[in-house]
């Protein structure tokens, strides 16, 4: 966890901070009290460390870097309070996140990459590709800051915003884990959830984690044929070794699936698309989310109509799939995920 030869202190499970803090000279007990800045006080600076000498502060300042992410622009939804957070990183680069409110409590979306590499053909997101990877710190931070900013807990996050989460997986695997932790925010994994447009081996490698997140799967799509129409990725795995990584899943982890399904109008939301997609998933004990497509000015994919969407639901309903529209938050402000990074990052060319 070293950035310009300074190491990034808020991405280190609380061991690595002891062994940090005694390379230093300094005592165990030094680096539980840090750690409690950062995951639990949330402070930005360390000079909020009231309880550390003015020459640890000064130490820490020479040789370590404290991630702390700067609002660059806020978007309030006037329908649901839905806020679009467009936040500064160290490196001049922005990226966004969400918070939503439910009944049963604040949900963030985070972004997990500056951009992403993966190319859906639907998707604000990778319209300029990958930038970089996001650090653990920099995942964190923007549910710290989310917390901070509307002073309400979070509960629930989903790794849901631009970028592929198992594409950074070492990383997410330690977000999770500083994220989920007794001496952190505490979030149970239970309320985690980490999206992934289908990487095979990530998958399977998350199965071993003995983690308790859910997993939820872009399938947009009940075959390999209209998928790679859709997703570039589906050119790299088929969707039969896709879902047996998904029951692999399930399986050693004992958790619910959920299956997340972009509806394009005239692409892949007829009823002979929704009796595929039944029998695919049939015996997975999943959950489908239909999400109606985002239309970005980029591409001209168009929204399914109403009538589609609620025919394609009926239908998977009505043959023991469970399944939920997802309800489209925050409308009235620059919807699609990566849309506000991209109008922003377009503006700053025009600029
Ligand atoms: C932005 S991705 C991030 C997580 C991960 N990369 C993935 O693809 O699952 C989260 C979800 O948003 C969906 N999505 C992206 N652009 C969309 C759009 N314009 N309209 C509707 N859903 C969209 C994706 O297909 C995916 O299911
Ligand atoms: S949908 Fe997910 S994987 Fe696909 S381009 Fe967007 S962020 Fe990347």
């Amino acid at each position: 966890m070293e950035m310009d030869n300074k190491t990034d202190i808020k991405s280190l499970y609380l061991p690595e901070l002891e062994e940090c803090m005694r390379q230093r000279g300094e005592k165990a007990f030094r680096a539980k009290q840090i750690f409690q800045w950062m995951h639990e006080k949330l402070v930005t600076d360390f000079d909020e460390m009231t309880n550390l000498p003015a020459s640890l502060r000064e130490k820490l300042k020479e040789t370590c870097t404290l991630t702390a992410l700067t609002p660059v622009d806020v978007k309030v939804s006037a329908i649901d309070g839905t806020r679009k957070y467009l936040f500064g990183l160290a490196d001049g680069n922005v990226i966004e996140s969400v918070w939503m409110k439910y009944h049963h409590g604040n949900s963030v979306c985070i972004s997990s990459q500056v951009g992403c590499r993966m190319g859906c053909r639907f998707c604000a997101s990778t319209l300029d590709g990958l930038e970089r990877n996001l650090t653990p710190s920099e995942m964190l931070d923007q549910i710290y800051r989310i917390q901070t900013l509307t002073g309400e807990r979070v509960s629930n996050v989903v790794v849901m915003g631009s970028g592929e989460p198992m594409d950074n997986y070492d990383n997410l695997i330690r977000f999770v884990r500083l994220l989920s932790g007794e001496k952190g925010l505490n979030i149970s994994q239970r309320n985690i959830t980490v999206s992934t447009c289908g990487i095979v081996p990530g998958i399977l490698k998350l199965s071993e984690e003995d983690l308790q997140i859910t997993l939820a799967l872009s399938l947009h799509a009940p075959s390999d044929e209209v998928r790679k129409t859709l997703m570039p990725i589906a050119n790299r795995y088929a969707l039969k070794d896709v879902l047996s990584a998904c029951r692999t899943y399930f399986e050693k982890t004992g958790r619910r699936l959920t299956f997340e399904y972009s509806l394009v109008r005239g692409v892949n939301d007829n009823l002979e698309e929704a009796r595929a997609l039944t029998a695919l998933i049939k015996d997975l004990h999943g959950h489908v989310n239909l999400i109606p497509v985002n239309p970005i000015k980029e591409r001209d994919y168009v929204q399914s109509g109403r009538k589609a969407i609620e025919d394609f639901k009926n239908y998977l309903e009505k043959n023991g799939i469970n399944v939920t529209i997802r309800r489209e938050m925050g409308r009235d402000i620059n919807g699609a995920c990566g849309q506000l990074r991209k109008s922003y990052l377009d503006h700053e060319k025009e600029g």
